[in-house]
Formats: structure tokens, sequence, C-alpha cells
């Protein structure tokens, strides 16, 4: 699991250290980390180091100083090195390291604009040392004129490698928002810790590929902001039935979705729930609706009946209800369960205060914005996608439920505060019909989750959600490697990554050699 710091709190980490006087050699382990990240990353680009073209855009702060003893070194290696130093100071030793290794330096000016942005679009590659943590707002003139050059030309495929030292200058390292003009990077190397602001909102978009260098902060850290499952925790999150289950014990996970006008979605969800692993699905909803998914799916067991009367581990309720008012009702029924329950889609809009973290929301930046809007808060879809954490986190914290955040990197806040951030998807998941399956994967996790009551910590739905989106995007992203995603055919990659997250070896055989047993 990645666990991420706000830019916050990582310099308050820092803090000690600098007062014992270890800031030169905190500044030495980071760019020795980022040039080494950078000379891999050139040398899979153009084939070798040497003769490699780099710019190296120098603020006045650290982060500057970063970037130039990492140039510095870089040019040690035979790089052709060229220093466009973005205010009138930069960081003195760092500078004249650089002048030593034969880099040559020039300052940024409204004059020289035009032929700096040139250099660094023919540059192999282009190191972003114009802010890190200590900036505030987006970037100022002069060079945010470079930066939108530079933006551009990566919009067109074009451009030098662009690697961000420690953030992409113009990002807040809290939150991920872009108060301005960012300078949108392939990679970011990122110092002590990965920062909230990589993970989320237009940072997680800026930041490209994201490395981490340790430099020591480990026990200055303290509780992380945010957190990133990853292959580990999947494998320990994905249901695996064991001998002793039957059909009732694995989970049973109860469906109201779909209506006359969008039977597509409860097919769709009812398909992902199986394909992730659940003893049995009940679906409540119209007969026709009942009809398709009994064709597409015998296994499930479907009736017209309430949720007050129907037994089932976890709910899923909303996907392509429409007006149909039963299956809003079943919703309404589901968040009033007491049970685990997802509710989606059109459903979001009947969520409000006095929810429990086991039902976990998951509205796309529109959903939220009504449900917000809904308990009063004066917000807009734009604020929502430029800031997903603080609204995340806000409709968890006046809901009660847990809240999952559709988009590019997906966010799973409990009303307690603890964040998961999620960005295995690829761009072909964003189609209709994407939601419906990753509600039944979520569904399914909820209604097999084997976790005893008194070690279900405070974010622990968030989790699950967590998980959920990172299997979803991971399926969706091997379905796109054959082109379009469509969700409805999403199951075999489900399948396959449960498969692949849970194998294990069964009893297996004793073997020794002394004994003569073999396998
Ligand atoms: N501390 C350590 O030991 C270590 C720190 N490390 C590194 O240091 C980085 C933090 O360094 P930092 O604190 O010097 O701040 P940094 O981000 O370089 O820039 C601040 C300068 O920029 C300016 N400025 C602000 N906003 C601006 C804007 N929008 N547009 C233009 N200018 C703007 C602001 O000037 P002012 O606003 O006051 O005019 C100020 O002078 C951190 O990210 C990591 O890379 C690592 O080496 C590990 C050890
Ligand atoms: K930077």
């Amino acid at each position: 699991m990645i666990s991420a710091y706000t830019g916050t709190a990582v310099r308050r980490a820092e803090a000690p250290l600098l007062a014992e006087g270890r800031g030169a050699e905190l500044m030495q382990r980071a760019a020795y980390g980022l040039h080494a990240a950078a000379a891999s990353a050139l040398k899979t680009r153009r084939g070798r180091l040497y003769g490699a073209r780099l710019v190296v855009l120098a603020g006045s702060g650290n982060n500057g100083g970063d970037a130039l003893y990492a140039a510095a070194r870089l040019a040690a290696r035979g790089v052709a090195a060229e220093a466009v130093l973005t205010a009138p100071t930069a960081h003195p030793e760092a500078l004249a390291a650089f002048r030593t290794q034969g880099g040559t330096v020039r300052e940024l000016t409204e004059v020289n604009a035009a032929e700096c942005a040139a250099a660094c679009l023919a540059a192999d590659a282009v190191l972003d040392g114009v802010l890190g943590t200590g900036g505030s707002g987006g970037l100022r003139s002069p060079v945010r004129a470079l930066a939108e050059e530079l933006n551009a030309a990566r919009e067109r495929g074009a451009g030098p490698l662009v690697i961000a030292c420690d953030l992409p200058s113009g990002v807040d390292a809290d939150t991920g928002r872009m108060p301005g003009t960012c300078l949108h990077a392939d990679m970011t190397v990122t110092f002590g810790a990965v920062k909230t602001g990589l993970l989320a909102g237009p940072g997680a978009v800026a930041a490209g590929s994201i490395h981490c260098i340790d430099i020591g902060l480990g026990d200055y850290l303290g509780t992380p902001d945010a957190y990133r499952l990853q292959e580990a925790e999947l494998a320990r999150i994905l249901p695996v039935p064991d001998r002793a289950d039957h059909k009732y014990s694995r989970g049973v996970l109860g469906i109201a979705a779909g209506s006359s006008a969008y039977p597509g979605a409860a097919l769709m969800a009812t398909g992902a729930a199986l394909a992730t692993g659940v003893g049995m699905v009940r679906y409540l909803g119209p007969e026709g609706v009942a009809r398709l998914i009994n064709l597409a799916h015998p296994e499930a067991v479907c009736s017209t009946g309430t949720v007050n009367g129907t037994h089932v581990q976890a709910w899923l309720a909303g996907p392509g209800a429409g007006d149909d008012e039963e299956q809003r009702r079943r919703a309404v029924d589901a968040m009033a369960s007491g049970l685990p329950a997802v509710i989606d889609a059109d459903a979001v809009a009947a969520a409000g205060p006095g929810l429990h973290p086991a039902v976990v929301l998951t509205p796309h930046a529109g959903e939220l914005t009504a449900l917000l809007r809904s308990m009063g808060e004066e917000v807009s879809r734009t604020d929502i996608e430029g800031d997903p954490v603080r609204f995340a986190r806000l409709a968890a914290q006046r809901t009660g439920a847990t809240v999952l955040l559709k988009g590019w990197a997906t966010l799973a806040a409990a009303p307690t505060g603890e964040l998961y951030s999620q960005a295995e998807a690829t761009p072909w998941l964003a189609t209709a019909g994407s939601g419906d399956t990753l509600s039944g994967i979520l569904g399914a996790l909820l209604a097999t989750d084997r976790t005893p009551a008194d070690r279900r910590g405070p974010g622990h739905y968030a989790r699950l959600a967590a998980a959920a989106a990172s299997l979803h995007g991971r399926a969706g992203s091997l379905a796109a490697a054959a082109g379009p995603v469509a969700p409805s055919r999403l199951d075999p990659q489900i399948r396959s990554l449960v498969a692949e997250f849970t194998a294990h070896p069964g009893p297996g055989i004793q073997v020794s050699s002394k004994s003569g047993v073999e396998k």
C-alpha cells in the first residue's frame, strides 16, 4: 500500500532534520534519486544517456536546488545541460555545482522567453524545479507562458520528456488542486513521501508516473493523509471461499437495480457481482428485467419482493432505477436497512445526513454536486472536479456514509476522514455502463466481507470501495488492450483478475527428499 502525506506534513517532518543542520544531506539524497530516475528515463527514451540534451527549469527555492544538483550529476555523465532560472535568484551552492560540471545558465525574462521555450522544446528532457512544496498559486509570468507552450506540445504528442522534481510546479501538494497554470509531467520524482496532491484531482493527471525517493523522513512523518491500495491488499480483500462454505455463508448480495427503461444496468451490475464472486445474487425488480437477468445469469434468484422481506448480507441499489418508484423505494429501504449497501446513480440523490459508514455512495462529480447542494452546500461541478479530496471528505462527513467519488483518480472517503485514491482506470472506461459494473464489484465485496465487526476500523468501507475501484480499473485496462471497452463484456477480465489475485496452492503435499516422497 502506498501511504501519502500532505506537503505540509512532509515539511513538518523535515523541520527537525533541518534544525539539526541536515538540510544539505536531505537535498543530496533527493538530487541523487532524481538524477538516477531521470538517467533511467532518458536511457529508455533515446538508448543512451551520453549526449542527451537537458534543460533544467530552476526556481528560487530548494526545489530548484534539488533540480540543479540532479542536473549537475547528469552533466557529469555526459548530458548537455542548460539551466533556465525562472526567478532572479537560485540556490547558490546547487547553481555553483551545476556550473562546475559544465552546465550553462541563463535567466528567463519576458524578452528571451521564446528562445527559452525553443530550447525546452528541442531538449530530450526538461527537469521541472520551478516550485515544490513551498509554492502557492499557479505559475507566474514569465514561466507561465513557457509551461503553456510545453503543455501544448504534450497535447500534440510532441515535446520533451518532462520530469517534475517533487511535484509538477503549480500543483497544490496538500490537495492536488491546480489554482492556475501548471507544468504537466510525464513522471514525477517525489521526495520523502508521496504527496496527497499527486494522487488526487488535477494533480494526479499532471503528475504522470510517480517515483518516490526515500530521504529518511520515515520516523518523522506520522499518520498518512491518504492511501493507495496495491496488489497485496487486493489479494487480501478479494473473496475466496473455503471448504466449509455454502452459498449463504459466502455472502448473498441483494440487487435492486434496473427498470423497464434501463434494464441493462441491472444486467451489468449482476454480471460484475457474479464475476467478483458471491454465494448468491437475489434480484429485486420488474418482471421484464428479471427475465432478461435470468437469460443472461440463470444463477440469479429473482423476485418482485421488498428489501425488508429479503434476507441478504448487503445491498446494491440505484443503477438504472430511473423513474421506477418501486426501485427508488428499495434504494431508500436499502440505505435504512442497517446492512452494508452500495447506493449508486439516481439513488445517490436520496441520500442525506444520518447514514452509516457501511453505506457507500458512489457518485460522479455531477451527482455529488446535486447531493451537496441538497444539503445546503454552495458548490459547482467545477469546484468538485478541481478539489475532489475536499468535497469527497465533506460529503462523507455530512452524510455519515462512505463516499466513492468517481474520476480519473477515484477517491474513497470515510466519514472519519480516511481517504483512498485509485488510478488504475483507463480513459476507455469513461463510457455508459461503467458505473454499473463498478457497483456490482463493490456490492460483491460488501456481501462477502468476512472481517470481524471488531476489526472493521473507521476506514474499513472506504478500503473496500477502493479495492472495488482498483479491480474495476484493472479489468478495464485489460479489456482496453483489445480496443474500446464495453462494460457489459468486462466479466471475463474481472474473473481472471480475481483468479490471479486469489491464487493459492491449496493444502499441498509435504515434499522431503530424505523420505523419498516427491511431488
Ligand atoms: N527543506 C528541505 O530540506 C528539503 C526540501 N526539498 C525540496 O525543497 C522543496 C521545497 O523548497 P522551498 O521550501 O524552498 O520551496 P520551493 O517550492 O522551492 O519554492 C518556494 C519559492 O518559490 C516562490 N514561489 C512560491 N509560489 C510561487 C509561484 N506561484 N510562482 C513563482 N514563485 C513562487 C517563493 O517565493 P515568494 O513567493 O516568496 O516570492 C519561494 O521563494 C521541496 O519541494 C523539495 O523539492 C528536498 O530537497 C528535501 C530537503
Ligand atoms: K517542481
